[in-house]
Parts: C-alpha cells; structure tokens; sequence
C-alpha cells in the first residue's frame, strides 16, 4: 500500500512512521510515498528528506477557498497513487468533499481518550479536567472533528506536577506505537470502516 502523510510541523509521528514503514523488519505492508506540508520550513519536512520522501508544501493561505486548498492536496495524493493517508499533526480541518474522497482511507492521530477532550489543546483540556489517565487515539477521519470511528488508543497516567507540555511529551511516547500499530493494521486489511453503517469490520 502507498501512503501519503499530511504534516504542519514537528513530525515525530511522521518519524514513527517512517522508521516503521522502512523497518523491513515491521512488515508494515505498506510505504510513504510523499509527505505534504501546509507550513513551510517545519522540522516534519526536513525528517521526510532525511528518509529520502518526496515532500510538497502546499500553503494555505495560496488558496482562495479552503476547498481549493483540499482539492491540492488530493491531486498531488492522486499523482502519487496514494492509498491510505496519516494526518500527523495536521492543524487544518479538512473540507467534506475532500473527506468524502478519503473516507475509509484517511486515519489521524490525536492527544486524548477520544470522545474526551475533543480539538485543539486536549493535553490542557485533561489536566483542566483533573483525570487520571489520559493518552491517545488514532481514529478515521470523519467530516465531524475528532468523531471518525477509533481504531487504537493507547493510555498513559498523569501526575500531580504535569504541565502541558510534560503531559504531552509523556502521551507522544504511546502516539508513536499507536500510530503505526494502526496504520499496520489497514494495510493488512485486519479493518476496515463499512461507510454505510459507519462500523468497523475487524476480518480476524
Ligand atoms: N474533517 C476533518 N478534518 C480534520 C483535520 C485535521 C484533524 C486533526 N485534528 C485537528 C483538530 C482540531 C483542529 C482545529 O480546530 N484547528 C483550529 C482551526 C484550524 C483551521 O482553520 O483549519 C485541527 C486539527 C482532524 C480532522 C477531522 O477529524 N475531520
Ligand atoms: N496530532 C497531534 O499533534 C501533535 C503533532 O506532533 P508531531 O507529530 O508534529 O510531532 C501530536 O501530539 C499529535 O497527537
């Protein structure tokens, strides 16, 4: 399978994957073929080179519609023969047409226990919130935000003296499991997401 990756800055989940997806090893059935970027010059770009990627910037604001940004970003997919796409980090909603197109083949990763915590800051959302126990969820993508059907979650505690940013340091540590752990599992075909009842079908 030829997989496209959509960043919009650091890209350690972008590195999880590449290190998988080239690790014969892993048997992850399936390679990056391109990375796209809505932001230029972040370190997820200089990674994808390092691993000799192809990658595209493709900047937003270059568009009058965020339609016409998305249906970019899909042509340069299509050129590449893209199978399955990894939001890795990718800030911007994406479109309905453009999720349309994907549905079923588009997974993204996100910093809480989904339904918890929902959009941008989860990390701060948990520790406003006082729980426990939070982690990360790798999901499809559905037009709804953070709502596709959940794939793989991965849990890691919070402690007492957690800010922000040691709580999302510790939940990037599950995140680069969890991501290929998911990824493997659709190349593979073990799941995949019956667009009409919106379940998952696990084969085995
Ligand atoms: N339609 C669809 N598209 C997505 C795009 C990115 C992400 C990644 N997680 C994200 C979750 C939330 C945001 C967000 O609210 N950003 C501030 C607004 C930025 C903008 O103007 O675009 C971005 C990415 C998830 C989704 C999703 O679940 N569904
Ligand atoms: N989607 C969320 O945004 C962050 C991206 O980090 P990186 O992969 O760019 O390092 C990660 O915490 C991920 O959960």
């Amino acid at each position: 399978k030829r997989v496209g990756v959509l960043i919009s800055g650091s890209g350690t989940n972008l590195q999880a994957l590449i290190d998988k997806t080239q690790d014969p090893a892993a048997n992850m059935g399936c390679e990056i073929v391109v990375v796209i970027s809505n932001k230029r010059d972040v370190e997820g770009l200089r990674r994808a080179e390092r691993a000799g990627i192809p990658t595209k910037v493709v900047t937003h604001t270059d568009f009058k519609s965020r339609e016409d940004f998305d249906m970019a970003c899909h042509n340069i997919l299509q050129e590449n023969r893209v199978d399955i796409v990894c939001l890795a980090g990718f800030m911007r909603i994406l479109s309905a047409p453009f999720v349309r197109l994907w549905r079923g083949r588009m997974l993204n990763i996100h910093p809480s226990l989904l339904p918890l915590f929902k959009g941008t800051h989860a990390q701060k959302q948990a520790l406003d919130a006082g729980v426990r126990i939070s982690g990360c969820t790798v999901h499809f993508v559905e037009e709804d935000v953070d709502a596709g059907a959940i794939l793989v979650q991965k849990t890691v505690p919070i402690e007492h003296a957690d800010t922000e940013d040691i709580l999302q340091e510790r939940i990037k540590t599950v995140e680069r499991e969890a991501f290929p752990e998911a990824l493997k599992l659709i190349a593979h075909g073990h799941v995949y997401l019956n667009t009409s009842t919106n379940r998952l079908v696990w084969s085995r």
